[in-house]
């Protein structure tokens, strides 16, 4: 089977893999569509991200959809034919953090894309058939991947406890900023505001309906956040850039008593913030970590046309293409690629 490696930061080989035979409990997938996430980009570029290094060659792409092709001996609820999503990550179900249902805190986790573990830029993939989703009719299958974004975005918004009425300000306006917007608005957000330094970013969050976006280099974020909130501070902020300066303003944005998620993989390791204005302020804070049952809440979305996904597509090409991709994809302009498999 056709399988794109990485072989070297910037280097790509599409090597001949065998096919993987699905265990008992597993699914053996046909994967059709996969987004180009921005950790892919990062580990293409740098061979890293923190201290995840790319020392062995790997297999990027962790947003992907498909059919299945072919299902274990105990697989029930799931047939070939079945359309489905693949959460990345897999926990080990045994350790404190999997048995009090934090399973995206797992230490032992086998995430796709994330090294040593391969994701899902190849023809065919097995995977746990409990961590595969049925997609419906309505579903298509490059919506089906993006359930990943948008779950990122849904977790957020939970951990943010957005509801309805509420005024969010999400920093930085890339693929995972335009997910949190949509399961802003999906859980009651009624005045959602988005910042970024990219003009092409803030004119397409505009054209997405956002209802005021704010271009930091240019604009005071605090002045303009009390301009639109006479004063108050938005009710939620949600970090979205991981840039250092955008981290520290969140506290100057948010209102009394409000609320502060962190999303954004800060670029540096410390940042420094005003401990007494958050205790003075009663802010709350708190980090967010990828994902935990979300992919039915996503599918859900999508079918109800809640929120949309496939809009922030800028490109699909297919795997023989991936180095073209890649060098596309890089384009600060550039919000979301796709690599199309098997079609
Ligand atoms: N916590 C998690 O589970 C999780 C999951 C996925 C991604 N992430 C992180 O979330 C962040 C966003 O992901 P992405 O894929 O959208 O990245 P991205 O780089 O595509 O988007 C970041 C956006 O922030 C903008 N930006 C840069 N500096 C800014 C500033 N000072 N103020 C406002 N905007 C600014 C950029 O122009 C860009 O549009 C990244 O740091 C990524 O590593 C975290
Ligand atoms: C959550 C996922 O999208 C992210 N890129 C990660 O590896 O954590």
């Amino acid at each position: 089977m056709r399988t794109a490696v990485l072989v070297e930061p910037t280097e790509f080989q599409l090597q001949d893999r065998e096919r993987p035979e699905p265990g008992p409990d597993d699914v053996l997938v046909a994967i059709r569509d996969v987004g180009i996430c921005g950790s892919d980009i990062h580990y293409y570029e740098h061979g890293r991200i923190g201290d995840y290094v790319v020392d062995e060659p790997l297999v990027l792409g962790h947003e992907s959809a498909g059919e299945v092709v072919e299902t274990g001996e105990n697989v029930t609820g799931i047939t070939p034919g079945n359309r489905v999503t693949l959460e990345p990550g897999v926990p080990c179900r045994r350790c404190p953090h999997c048995k009090r249902g934090d399973y995206h805190l797992c230490e032992d986790v086998v995430f796709m894309a994330t090294p040593p573990h391969d994701g899902s830029f190849v023809e065919y993939v097995t995977w746990p058939a409990d961590f595969a989703y049925e997609l419906p009719e309505t579903v298509s299958s490059i919506e089906g991947a993006l359930c990943e974004p948008l779950s990122v975005g849904i977790h957020a918004c939970r951990r943010g406890d957005v509801g309805a009425g509420d005024t969010v300000l999400v920093t930085g306006g890339g693929p995972i900023g335009l997910m949190i917007v949509e399961a802003a608005r999906a859980a009651g957000a009624t005045n959602v505001i988005v910042t970024d330094v990219v003009p092409g970013k803030l004119g397409f969050a505009r054209e997405r309906g956002v209802d005021l976006a704010v271009n930091v280099t240019e604009t005071d974020l605090e002045a303009a956040i009390n301009e639109y909130t006479d004063g108050l501070g938005a009710d939620v902020v949600i970090e979205a850039s991981g840039a250092p300066p955008s981290i520290r303003s969140t506290l100057d944005v948010v209102r009394r008593g409000g609320t502060v998620v962190l999303v954004g993989l800060a670029s540096e390791a410390t940042v420094p913030i005003d401990v007494l204005e958050l205790i003075d302020n009663e802010i709350d804070v708190h980090g967010s970590f990828r994902y935990k049952n979300t992919y039915d809440v996503a599918i859900d979305l999508l079918t109800d046309g809640a929120v949309d996904v496939e809009g922030i597509v800028d490109f699909q090409l297919p795997l023989d293409a991936i180095d073209d991709a890649f060098q596309r994809a890089i384009d600060p302009d550039v919000v979301k690629g796709m690599i199309t498999i098997g079609k």
